[in-house]
């Protein structure tokens, strides 16, 4: 996808493989920038997307994320397969880089407390698929193409890559994607319930900055505290533990939690009595 909107972005970061920008009223948007590879990751890639991610998260003027791809002919192929997974030959690899696989991204992209927007224009294939497929929502380009080709090229995701897409769609749609290794347009995926909208291509930047600024407007703990509840069965008890992190930051505000750490430093026994749970 090419950045055509009026919103104005600001570059941030240092990066080889995808770019860093945001908006003043709290959007970040992450570009894969491999267009001449159809925006295939390599273990640069995988690195700089955990970074930015984490950057992103870290960010208190940061609200919602777009993540999408340089041009209009893939949004992601995958992995890229000239490279040997955790290869850093050939790159220059930044010192402060620690490495990191695209499972890595699929993580800080769960585990970020703030909705995460994939665009998706042109091809979603292989690790591609999956990368939308584990934002919170998806808009697609018209002429998006998804698919797995895993079987046939040698990988296979059997983590969030068959089983949240079973989760998405239905087991029998999920094994058909991954076992057949077909192609769907936009049209089936929206079908599918795969993404939430389909736009014309020049379209798509304005809707998905459209989107964020309609979340914008929405409470983020409410969203937050949403994201973190509904990835908590499917993320098991990591999951779990992230929706207890966000309970006991809300705890920690409470009187209750007040009193119990001024009765340790008081060297005196908590008084709870007469005390409501929440007040
Ligand atoms: C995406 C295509 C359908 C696009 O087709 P088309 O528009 O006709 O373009 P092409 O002429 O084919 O490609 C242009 C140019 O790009 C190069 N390229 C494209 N895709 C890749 C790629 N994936 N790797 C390397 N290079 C790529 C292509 O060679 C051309 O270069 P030229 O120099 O111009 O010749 C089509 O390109 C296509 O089908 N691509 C391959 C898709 C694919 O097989 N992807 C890999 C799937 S496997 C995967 O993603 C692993 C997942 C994974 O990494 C993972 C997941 C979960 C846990 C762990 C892991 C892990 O770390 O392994």
């Amino acid at each position: 996808m090419n950045a055509q909107s009026d919103t104005a972005w600001t570059a941030q970061g240092d990066f080889t493989d995808i770019s860093y920008r945001t908006t003043s009223d709290g959007i970040a948007l992450i570009t894969i920038e491999r267009p001449e590879k159809r925006n295939a990751f390599r273990p640069l890639t995988s690195a700089e997307l955990a970074h930015a991610f984490a950057r992103a998260r870290h960010d208190r003027n940061v609200r919602v994320v777009l993540l999408t791809g340089r041009g209009d002919a893939a949004f992601c192929a995958g992995a890229d397969l000239s490279v040997r997974a955790g290869d850093r030959a050939g790159t220059d690899w930044p010192e402060h880089l620690s490495p990191a696989s695209v499972s890595d991204v699929q993580l800080a992209i769960r585990r970020i407390e703030k909705p995460v927007i994939a665009l998706v224009s042109g091809f979603a294939i292989g690790g591609g698929q999956v990368l939308h497929q584990v934002c919170d929502l998806s808009i697609a380009a018209e002429h998006a193409q998804f698919g797995q080709v895993g079987p046939r090229v040698g990988s296979f995701d059997g983590g969030y890559g068959i089983n949240l897409l079973a989760k998405q769609i239905g087991h029998k749609r999920a094994k058909e994607i991954w076992f057949l290794c077909r192609r769907y347009t936009a049209r089936n995926a929206l079908e599918w319930g795969l993404v939430n909208a389909v736009v014309p291509a020049e379209e798509l930047l304005d809707t998905g900055v459209a989107w964020a600024r309609e979340l914008l407007q929405m409470s983020p703990a409410a969203l937050r505290l949403l994201k973190s509840s509904v990835n908590a069965e499917e993320d098991g008890l990591a999951g779990v533990a992230q929706l207890a992190d966000d309970s006991c930051q809300l705890y920690y505000g409470t009187s209750e939690a007040a009193e119990g750490a001024a009765a340790f430093l008081e060297r005196r026994a908590p008084d709870f009595t007469g005390v409501h749970a929440f007040d």
